[in-house]
């Protein structure tokens, strides 16, 4: 697989490290003073590219890709209000696209129980619900996509719930996500339903920036050859 990797920084360098491991070549490497050569000219012989770029270069560095009939996995986080927008217009182009807010194996496996959790608490009105995520000082966005992955997956299971906000509030319809920046944290979700009388968490730490850059990658292995809009779940089936 000959690869372009969309944004050099601390995901993209891990990225390469593994794609080079398993035996791929990189045939692109595109940051933000080079984004002019993300067209069919400059990516012809790509046969898939890596977007992990900032919250304003990650729409218009897909849809590029979409326009240059490259198949594009994206994780940059901070801008997903469009990912349906560039979604339908993937599938109108005759497409691909592989989007996840978080390429962690582990992660996943927690988006399934949050959900299941969730159905089980919404009979138990006497615990509310909140999530706090810590990442490093480097992180551009909040609250963090998994957060707010994990927020959706409450609101859909939780009927009481109808939002998320991201600063202390009192309103029982929204779930409170708080956000902490701390030194070079990769990243820690926690789900937490607290009632008057005890507590249950559903905690996840991720070790190190290597596994979410390998689900990348393996969602890249994935993607490669196919046309239409994929995530974690069809990878994971
Ligand atoms: N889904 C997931 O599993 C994960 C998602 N992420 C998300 O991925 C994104 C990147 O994270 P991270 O690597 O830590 O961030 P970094 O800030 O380390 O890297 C971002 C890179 O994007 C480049 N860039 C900026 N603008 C453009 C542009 N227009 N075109 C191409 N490249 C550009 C920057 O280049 P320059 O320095 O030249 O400006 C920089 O090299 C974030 O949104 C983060 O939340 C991160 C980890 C996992
Ligand atoms: O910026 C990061 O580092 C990460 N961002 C993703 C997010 O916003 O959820 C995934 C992971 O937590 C690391």
């Amino acid at each position: 697989m000959k690869a372009a990797i969309i944004g050099h920084g601390k995901m993209g360098r891990e990225i390469e490290k593994i794609l080079l491991e398993r035996g791929h070549r990189i045939g692109a490497v595109i940051d933000e003073a080079n984004a002019s050569e993300l067209d069919a000219a400059h990516l012809a012989g790509i046969d898939v590219a890596l977007e992990f770029t900032t919250p304003d270069a990650a729409y218009g560095n897909i849809r590029a890709c979409i326009d240059a009939g490259i198949p594009v996995v994206s994780g940059t986080t901070g801008w997903t209000n469009r990912l349906e927008e560039l979604r339908s217009y993937c599938r109108e182009k005759g497409g691909a696209l592989f989007y996840a807010s978080n390429y962690c194996l582990g992660v996943n496996l927690m988006f399934r129980l949050n959900r299941r959790l969730a159905r089980m608490m919404e009979r138990f009105d006497a615990y509310d619900v909140r999530i706090e995520e810590i990442h490093h000082t480097q992180k551009k966005d909040a609250p963090s996509g998994t957060a707010i992955t994990l927020a959706e997956g409450i609101i859909s299971e939780i009927g009481r719930k109808t939002g998320w906000v991201n600063e202390p509030s009192d309103d029982l319809s929204q779930i409170v996500v708080t956000s902490l920046r701390e030194g070079a944290v990769p990243g820690t979700h926690t789900v937490t339903y607290e009632s008057d009388d005890d507590r249950i968490e559903l905690k996840h730490t991720i070790k190190n920036r290597r596994t979410l850059a390998l689900g990348a990658v393996v969602a890249a292995e994935f993607l490669c050859g196919k046309k239409g809009v994929y995530t974690m779940d069809d990878l994971l089936k």
